[in-house]
């Protein structure tokens, strides 16, 4: 990895619109002119069981471009979750593609794929996640860590995002002196420290409070719309669907709608 290309931002360019949110609301990939980030075609999702075949999801076919925020929402068991790791390349199809930047993630192979996903996406859970035996800064640096980016340069990211994540002074802390909006906070900032093209959150305020969650989702949804980055939210909250951009729905494994504007 050549640390100042990193440094400036994403080493495969994503598809740009000139600044500004893409004005046409698409339904599925490649349905108009609009240049597309990340397209799921066709995306089907079995897993075995005492022998059986269990279908999770049929036919999914869904397109999100840069700058765009959107919100995926269904019934628990719906799908959410499977859709969210197939997207985010943690898990295979059983049939369909999913193409991020133009590559087509199923055609690449470990450890390539590995280095692909660590550059192009930031990912947020509802558990947080964070490295217990790391402090702050150290899991908001993981990601220019593992890319080779120079300490010095770490350091100077590092700080800037405690800042703008509300924890200047706190880097030296551990993940379980945190409160938890705390530690979504840090992890916010290790999914964007990266400038990844992707940002994927599964449930983000699932596990605080209100008041909390709110504060959070502010801070993903500003920050991760710094870099034009687009942002997946999967979400039961009504408040968090109603900041996006566009709301799909999953139902009994198919995506019921494609392209609603979120409610008012
Ligand atoms: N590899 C697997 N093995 C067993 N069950 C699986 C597997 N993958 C998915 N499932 C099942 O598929 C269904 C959908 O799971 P998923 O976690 O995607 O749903 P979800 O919509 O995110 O639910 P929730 O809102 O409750 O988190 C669940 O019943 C889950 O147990």
């Amino acid at each position: 990895m050549d640390v100042a290309q990193f440094s400036r931002g994403r080493e495969v360019k994503p598809l740009q619109h000139g600044g500004e949110k893409p004005s046409t609301i698409v339904a599925g990939p490649s349905r108009d002119t609009t240049i597309m980030l990340i397209e799921a075609s066709n995306l089907s999702y079995a897993y075995r069981e005492a022998g059986q075949s269990h279908s999770v999801l049929q036919d999914v076919s869904a397109a999100i471009a840069a700058g765009e925020r959107v919100a995926l929402l269904g019934r628990s068991g719906s799908g959410k979750s499977t859709l969210l790791n197939l997207l985010g390349g943690i898990d295979h199809p059983t049939s369909g593609q999913v193409t991020l930047n133009g590559e087509p993630m199923g055609l690449l192979r470990e450890p390539a794929l590995t280095h692909f996903r660590r550059r192009h996406i930031g990912y947020v859970y509802q558990r947080f996640n964070l490295v217990p035996t790391l402090t702050a800064a150290e899991n908001i640096a993981l990601p220019l860590d593992l890319a080779g980016v120079s300490r010095k340069e770490q350091d100077a990211e590092v700080l800037r995002w405690l800042d703008a994540v509300g924890l200047a002074g706190r880097g030296n802390t551990f993940p379980d002196l945190l409160s938890g909006g705390e530690q979504q906070r840090v992890a916010i900032a290790r999914a964007l420290i990266h400038r990844p093209a992707l940002v994927l959150a599964d449930e983000p305020t699932g596990s605080l409070d209100a008041q909390t969650g709110e504060q959070v989702l502010e801070l993903l949804f500003n920050r991760a719309g710094d870099d034009q980055q687009a942002l997946l939210v999967v979400t039961h909250s009504d408040d968090v669907a109603a900041r996006a951009d566009r709301v799909l729905v999953l139902e009994d494994g198919h995506l019921r709608n494609n392209g609603e504007e979120p409610p008012a």
